[in-house]
C-alpha cells in the first residue's frame, strides 16, 4: 500500500457538529487527514457525508466545533481555504457547449493561472489523459467517463493542496473507474491529498484510510486492512454492511 507522504495533517476536524433545526446531520466528528493521503469517506445515503464536505470546503458553516483545512479555519478564513482546494462531484460538469481546451482555459483563468501556465499544464494533462487529439471537441460529445476524468484533471489544474471528490465515479463503467483511480494515485504521489466519497466498496480498498459514517457519527476509521481484521471480514463491503445496517 502506498504511504501518505508525510505526517503533516492538512485536514483537522475537532468535534464538528452540524444541525439543521433539531436534526443533527454531523454529530461530533473528529479526524485528521495527512498530506498526500487518500482518505475514503463512506456511509449510507443520508449519513452526513456531503454535509461534512460542504463544511470542509467552506461552503457551509459548522454549528459547533473547529475545522482546519490547509492550515486555515474554514469558518473565518474561507477564501484562503477555497484557494487551497479543488472540488469535484458527480454533478459537477464542465460546460457542455465549450470544447475540451476552452473548458480548461476557462477554469485555469478562474483559478488565476497565467495563459502560459494554462497552455503548458493543459498540454501535459491532455497528453497524460490520451485526450490531446480531442482537444477541440465539444464536451457534450464526450462519454461520461471522459468527462469525469477531465473534470478531475481540471479540479487539480491549480495544484491544490487537497482535492475533494464527492462520488466522482458514480455511473461510470468499471474500466473507466480503474483509470480514474490511476489519476487519483498520480495526484496523491504528487502530494495532493485526496478526500473521496464513494458508494463503490471496491474503491474503499484503494484508500489509505477509510472512515465509515452512520447517522451522522463516525463508526470506524482505519486502514482497509485493519478494518477487515477488526470486524473479521473478507471485504470492505462486509465491513460496511456490519457497520451501517440498522441494528
Ligand atoms: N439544507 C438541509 N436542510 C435540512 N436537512 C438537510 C440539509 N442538507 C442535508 N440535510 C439532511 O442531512 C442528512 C445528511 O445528508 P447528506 O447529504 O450529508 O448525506 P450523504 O451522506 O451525503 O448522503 P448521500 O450518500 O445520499 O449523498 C440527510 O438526512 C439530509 O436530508
Amino acid at each position: 500500500m502506498r504511504k501518505a507522504e508525510s505526517s503533516m495533517d492538512v485536514i483537522k476536524v475537532d468535534k464538528l457538529v452540524k444541525k439543521f433545526g433539531d436534526f443533527t446531520a454531523n454529530d461530533h466528528l473528529s479526524f485528521q487527514v495527512k498530506k498526500g493521503e487518500i482518505f475514503g469517506f463512506l456511509g449510507a445515503n443520508g449519513a452526513g457525508k456531503t454535509t461534512a464536505i460542504k463544511i470542509l470546503c467552506g461552503l457551509s458553516a459548522p454549528t459547533e466545533g473547529r475545522v482546519e483545512v490547509a492550515g486555515f479555519d474554514v469558518e473565518h478564513q474561507t477564501e484562503k481555504v477555497k484557494k487551497s482546494i479543488g472540488y469535484m462531484s458527480q454533478k459537477f460538469s464542465l460546460y457542455e457547449d465549450l470544447t475540451v481546451f476552452e473548458n480548461i482555459r476557462l477554469f485555469g483563468a478562474i483559478y488565476g493561472l497565467s495563459a502560459g501556465l494554462i497552455r503548458e499544464r493543459s498540454e501535459r494533462m491532455l497528453k497524460n489523459l490520451g485526450l490531446y487529439e480531442q482537444r477541440n471537441r465539444l464536451i457534450g460529445n464526450l462519454s461520461l467517463g471522459w468527462k469525469q476524468k477531465l473534470a478531475f484533471s481540471v479540479a487539480i489544474l491549480h495544484r491544490p493542496q487537497i482535492v475533494f471528490l464527492d462520488e466522482p465515479t458514480s455511473g461510470v463503467d468499471p474500466v473507466t473507474r480503474r483509470q480514474f483511480w490511476e489519476l487519483i494515485y498520480q495526484a496523491a504521489a504528487e502530494g495532493i491529498t485526496v478526500f473521496i466519497t464513494t458508494h463503490y466498496l471496491d474503491e474503499a480498498e484503494y484508500c489509505d484510510r477509510v472512515t465509515i459514517m452512520a447517522d451522522g457519527k463516525i463508526e470506524a476509521l482505519e486502514t482497509p486492512r485493519k478494518l477487515k481484521k477488526q470486524f473479521d471480514c473478507e471485504t470492505m463491503n462486509e465491513v460496511f454492511l456490519k457497520l451501517t445496517r440498522p441494528h
